[in-house]
């Protein structure tokens, strides 16, 4: 029927492994040692549920923790740190002005950022929050697959993302937000009036979305941002919107407790604090990935689970995060 299209595109690029004499690795290791000699803070302002779990996982990756929920209190201690986390998994009324005000004082300070859009997609002060967002992007995004699907769509970039990998789309979509680094302010308004942001929220805070499902929106993401994406699930993505890593490992007790997620928000912060995006995107979740398998081997259940958890994420040496198992594929 049509006989033009011979040469369709593939359903995934060919991945291959990320060699040990990677350049990226040898960030990742640098980033790992600097975590480790520096003891840097990353600040959280984050859910009431799982607080604690990420200041102790910050901890124990070799980082310092403080949280804090007013705008001058957040804007004051982003002076005298290197990157922040934000994370929007339980609301308050006073958020609804105060997570965008953040956000811009992070702008005008050049401060560097990770979002965790938990729960997009639920909610009008919500919905409100993250699309303020928009107009003064984090430095990274880290979220389950449907987070990141559901942001991207509203952020109207390029949804409706196809549940299937389609080279065709993410090409189109990099057209439309090919404009350097600074994309987002080149770009207008969301187109998101006319798109459906309900279709792939998640089920509260559990993603519905497999992480495959997610990569045009990661990729679409990370260009509009100039920075770097981190979607969660059995196999991790990370993407710079130019490359697609892949990481498998950690563990199925990670669903099974709350906040493997969120603390993994607060890892990235630490390692933004000392580290480019992408690598701090790749060094928090190889650590995660590493650490969760090996507590997984030792666990016994959900709760013996947390308590090994946090002694491997003390345990883990950056030799061992810089040679986590990751693929590399062109993002196209
Ligand atoms: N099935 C799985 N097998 C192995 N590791 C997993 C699995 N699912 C998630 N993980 C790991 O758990 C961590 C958190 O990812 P997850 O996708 O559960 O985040 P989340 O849904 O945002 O979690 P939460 O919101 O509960 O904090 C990541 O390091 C990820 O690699
Ligand atoms: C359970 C839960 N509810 C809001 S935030 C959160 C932590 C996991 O994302
Ligand atoms: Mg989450």
């Amino acid at each position: 029927m049509n006989d033009q299209n011979t040469t369709t595109t593939p359903a995934t690029p060919a991945a291959t492994q990320l060699p040990p004499d990677s350049p990226v690795r040898a960030r990742i290791l640098e980033a790992a040692r600097t975590v480790r000699n520096t003891t840097p803070l990353a600040q959280s302002v984050t859910n009431f549920v799982t607080v604690n779990f990420v200041a102790n996982a910050q901890l124990a990756a070799g980082g310092t923790a403080a949280m804090s929920y007013l705008p001058d209190d957040v804007l004051a201690t982003a002076e005298i740190c290197n990157a922040s986390y934000i994370n929007v998994g339980t609301l308050q009324p006073y958020f609804r002005e105060a997570f965008p005000e953040i956000a811009r004082g992070f702008k005008r300070l050049g401060h560097p950022w990770v979002l965790d859009p938990v729960a997009a997609g639920i909610g009008d002060t919500r919905t409100a929050i993250l699309t303020a967002f928009r107009d003064t992007p984090p430095t990274v995004v880290r979220g389950n697959a449907s987070e990141i699907i559901t942001l991207a769509t509203m952020w109207g970039l390029g949804a409706p993302f196809d549940k299937a990998y389609d080279g065709a789309a993410a090409a189109s979509n990099a057209d439309s937000n090919a404009d350097g680094t600074d994309g987002h302010a080149a770009h207008g308004a969301a187109e998101a009036t006319d798109v459906d942001i309900t279709a792939n929220r998640p089920q509260g805070v559990e993603s519905v979305d497999d992480v495959d499902s997610a990569r045009d929106a990661a990729v679409a993401l990370a260009r509009f941002i100039g920075g770097a994406v981190a979607v969660s699930g059995a196999v991790d993505l990370v993407t710079d919107g130019t490359t697609v890593y892949r990481l498998p490992g950690g563990s199925e007790y990670m669903t099974k407790i709350t906040g493997a997620g969120c603390s993994l928000g607060g890892v990235v912060g630490t390692y933004l604090a000392v580290a480019d995006p992408l690598t701090a995107a790749l060094g928090a979740s190889a650590l995660y990935n590493q650490a969760g398998s090996a507590a997984g081997r030792k666990a016994h259940g959900p709760g013996s689970f947390q308590v090994e958890f946090l002694d491997a994420l003390w345990a883990t040496t950056p030799e061992q995060i810089a040679a986590a198992p990751i693929t590399v594929e062109s993002a196209r």
